[in-house]
Order: structure tokens, then C-alpha cells, then sequence
């Protein structure tokens, strides 16, 4: 599947028209429902596949956000060799009451990846959280950007953001 039948399908799966309160608190009349291609094995291995040119080469782990960036990053993370790490929204409050599963990630270089990026929020209480516990994190790669001023505001963190594709180019 070449770049522009991956972003057709995608669309045509994950594109919803309606009336959407996001997480940011704005009101669109456009959602993309992620979930309808991360649970399909063969989109979700093209995603990673396409994905795969934008990770930066000194990435130690690849940081899934919880919830939909973490079936990305695992796909990626079998793409590429590279591990993965998993974000969580909140740390456990029990067990073993950890924010980020699967490794140590004091000192290592973290590249984020994410599924939709409307304002940068999420990924922005990510990154926060992450160097908070002495992780170097410069780089985020996404499958969508919504094209409504995340990205913008992420590059004022010192975050290098890339994105498979921009809303107009899977509208
Ligand atoms: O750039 P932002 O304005 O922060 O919006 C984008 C975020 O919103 C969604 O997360 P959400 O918490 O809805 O979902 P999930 O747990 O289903 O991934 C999406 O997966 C991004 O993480
Ligand atoms: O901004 C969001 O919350 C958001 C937008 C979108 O298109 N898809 C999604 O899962 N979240």
C-alpha cells in the first residue's frame, strides 16, 4: 500500500462526522476513531511501517501514550527492533504504582508516539511527566495531526514533532 492508499483508508475507516467534545475540552464536528485501524493487524503493520522512517536513529525506546499510542508503538517497536516503553495516564496506585511500564528510562533517549494530536496536551503531560524522571525526550512521531496548533505549541517544548500525515491530507 503506497502512502496515499494507506491515507484513503485510513480515513475512510477512522473518519467520523458528528458533533465530538475532544480532550481538550473543543467541540469538533470531525473524529478520527484511531481504534478502527490499530485493531486491524495488516493497517496497523502498514501504519508502523510508514512510521518507521521518521524515528529518530538514537531512540532507545520507543514511549507509547496510553491509551492509542500504545498498539502504535508496539507495531512500530516490532518494525523497527527498537524497544518500546508504555505511558500511562496515571501511575498505578497499586503493584508496582509505575507511570512507565516495561523499562528503566532514567537517562535514555525517549522518542514519543502518539496517534492524534489536536492541542498537544496529552503528549505535553507525557513529556513533562517523563523528564520529571530524568528521560531525554526531543522527539514525537504521530500517525495524524489534527492541524490545530499542537504541533506549534510542542516545538515551544523543544520537541522535534513529526506526523505521517496532516488532517487535510486523510480529510
Ligand atoms: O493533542 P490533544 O488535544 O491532547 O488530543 C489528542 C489526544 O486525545 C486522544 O486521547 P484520549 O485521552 O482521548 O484517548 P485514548 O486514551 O483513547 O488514547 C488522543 O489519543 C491523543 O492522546
Ligand atoms: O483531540 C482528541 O481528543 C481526539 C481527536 C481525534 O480525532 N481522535 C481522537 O482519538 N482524539
Amino acid at each position: 500500500m503506497n502512502r496515499t492508499e494507506l491515507a484513503r483508508v485510513i480515513g475512510q475507516r477512522t473518519r467520523l462526522s458528528g458533533s465530538f467534545t475532544l480532550r481538550s475540552g473543543v467541540v469538533s464536528d470531525s473524529y478520527f476513531d484511531k481504534y478502527r485501524f490499530e485493531s486491524d493487524p495488516k493497517l496497523l503493520s502498514a501504519v508502523a511501517e510508514a512510521l518507521a522512517p521518521l524515528v529518530p536513529a538514537r531512540t532507545d525506546y520507543l514511549a507509547g501514550l496510553e491509551l492509542g499510542g500504545v498498539p502504535v508503538a508496539t507495531m512500530l517497536s516490532n518494525v523497527t527492533g527498537i524497544p518500546a516503553v508504555f505511558v500511562r495516564k496515571e501511575a498505578k496506585t497499586y503493584g508496582t504504582c509505575q507511570l512507565v511500564e516495561g523499562a528503566d528510562i532514567e537517562g535514555k533517549r525517549l522518542t514519543i508516539v502518539e496517534d492524534v494530536i489536536s492541542s498537544g496536551g496529552a503528549v505535553k503531560d507525557a513529556v513533562n511527566a517523563l523528564r520529571e524522571r530524568s528521560a531525554i525526550v526531543e522527539h514525537v512521531v504521530c500517525v495524524i495531526d489534527r492541524e490545530t496548533g499542537g504541533i506549534e505549541k510542542l516545538e515551544e517544548l523543544n520537541l522535534a514533532v513529526k506526523a505521517l500525515y496532516r488532517h487535510s491530507e486523510i480529510d
